[in-house]
C-alpha cells in the first residue's frame, strides 16, 4: 500500500483554532482538516510545515512544536500524520486553494467532520483547551 508523510498545522488564536475544508476532488474531499500536506523529498518536518501553510493559507507560522503524530491505514493508502501546534504566526489567513477556512471556537470542533485518522488529535486539542481555560 502506498505510505506517506503529512505535516499539519495547529493554529490556534485564543480559544480557536483554523480549519480548513479539503477540496473536493482529493482524497477525503469535502472533510474538514488542520492544513497541510506531504513531505518532499529531502525537506525537514517543519521546513514541509511552513511551506504548506504559505501554499495553502498564506501565512508563515512561526516555532511549531509537535503536538500528536498518528499512523493510520485507510483503505486506498497508509498515512503518518504529524501535527504541529502554533500560536504565533505573521499575515491573514486565505484558503489559496479555493478551499473554505474557518475560525472554530474549540468547544464546537465536534460539529466538524474530520477524517477518520484525526479522532486523537481532535480529542487532545480539547482537553488541552480545556486545561488551559
Ligand atoms: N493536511 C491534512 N491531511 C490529512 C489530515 N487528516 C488526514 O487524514 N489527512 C490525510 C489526507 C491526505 O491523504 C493526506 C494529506 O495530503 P494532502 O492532500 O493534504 O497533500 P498535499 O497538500 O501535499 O496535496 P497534493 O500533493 O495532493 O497537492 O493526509 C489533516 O488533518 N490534515
Ligand atoms: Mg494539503
Amino acid at each position: 500500500m502506498k505510505h506517506i508523510q503529512v505535516v499539519a498545522a495547529v493554529i490556534v488564536k485564543n480559544d480557536h483554532v483554523l480549519i480548513a475544508r479539503r477540496p473536493l476532488d482529493k482524497h477525503k474531499g469535502g472533510y474538514w482538516e488542520f492544513p497541510g500536506g506531504k513531505i518532499e523529498t529531502g525537506e525537514s518536518h517543519e521546513e514541509a510545515l511552513v511551506r504548506e501553510i504559505a501554499e495553502e493559507i498564506n501565512i508563515r507560522i512561526e516555532a511549531p512544536q509537535l503536538f500528536e503524530r498518528i499512523d493510520f491505514d485507510y483503505p486506498e493508502k497508509s498515512v503518518s500524520l504529524n501535527f504541529f501546534l502554533t500560536e504565533a504566526f505573521s499575515g491573514e489567513p486565505e484558503g489559496l486553494e479555493g478551499q473554505a477556512i474557518k475560525w472554530v471556537a474549540w468547544p464546537e470542533l465536534a460539529n466538524y467532520q474530520f477524517p477518520e485518522a484525526n479522532q486523537p488529535v481532535v480529542k487532545k486539542l480539547q482537553n488541552w483547551f480545556s486545561e488551559k481555560s
